[in-house]
């Protein structure tokens, strides 16, 4: 699968943030999106999944070689798709338990709004597994009750994108608030689930060694623009990266 956009550009009451002439996610198993703060990658993966409406541009989305327009599709349309981004800030998951937050998800994929979400979702036996699987892989304090610490909220939000089994899987910073080790192991899951070819994934990130050791193709994005994209080692070498990102 294949994520493009065209002439995609965001202006906030006239003040442009992101202005982007061409970009394409999805041909190199895991990418990351990197620039300094405020250069407008979070917008650009909001414009990508519709969250956000760009101002100006077009989004296509390629399946089996077929490209669908995203632009007249509402964000839980796109993730019925199979473009699925996680959420940079911690949702409210008191309304759920962990277990029927990671069943709703897995059975109710474009839903969007958990929190609307009352009823306790249909048992299934595969599902059931793969939940245990999942729970017992990332421990919870209380993994019959609800996601207690931030860390907790951040971990299941991302559990709940993986489960849910998108094509594409957008991360925004998925080390910010989880601690070393379950970073660590979230990545391991994410690249098991990639060299099995069932996603590919854009992970926005502060935690450059993470990109390094992950990623197989980098975007550079600063003052809105991508302005150099290639493999990690040429991205760690190009000059503009340095000056604008890494302060040499
Ligand atoms: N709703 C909004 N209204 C006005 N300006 C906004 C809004 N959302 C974002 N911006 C501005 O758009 C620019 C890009 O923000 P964005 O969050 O996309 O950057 P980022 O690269 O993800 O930054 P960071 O790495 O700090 O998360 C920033 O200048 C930000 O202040």
């Amino acid at each position: 699968m294949k994520l493009t956009a065209r002439n995609l550009t965001k202006s906030y009451v006239g003040h442009p943030v992101l202005d982007i002439s061409a970009a394409s996610f999805g041909d190199h198993g895991i990418e990351g999106l990197i620039g300094p703060n405020g250069a407008g990658k979070s917008t650009l993966l909001g414009c990508l999944t519709r969250r956000i409406e760009a101002t100006t541009g077009t989004v296509h989305f390629a399946k089996n070689g077929e490209a669908q327009s995203l632009m007249d599709l509402e964000s839980f349309e796109v993730a019925r798709l199979g473009l699925v981004k996680t959420n940079q800030r911690i949702q409210d998951f008191e309304s759920l338990t962990i277990r029927d937050s990671l069943s709703m998800a897995a059975t109710s994929p474009a839903r969007q709004d958990w929190r609307s979400v009352w009823r306790t979702p249909p048992a299934d036996d595969a599902l059931e597994d793969e939940i245990d699987t999942l729970l017992t892989r990332f421990p919870f304090s209380d993994p019959g009750g609800y996601a207690k610490s931030g860390g907790e909220k951040k971990l299941l939000d991302i559990l709940r994108c993986i489960i849910v089994k998108p094509q594409m899987l957008l991360m925004d910073e998925p080390t910010a608030g989880l601690p070393d080790e379950i970073t660590k192991d979230v990545m391991r899951l994410v690249q098991e689930k990639v060299e099995a070819g069932e996603m590919t994934v854009v992970i926005i990130e502060h935690d450059l060694d993470l990109i390094w050791s992950n990623c197989a193709y980098v975007h550079f994005l600063s003052e809105g623009s991508i302005l150099f994209e290639g493999g990690p080692e040429e991205v760690k070498k190009n000059r503009v990266v340095a000056e604008k990102y890494m302060g040499v």
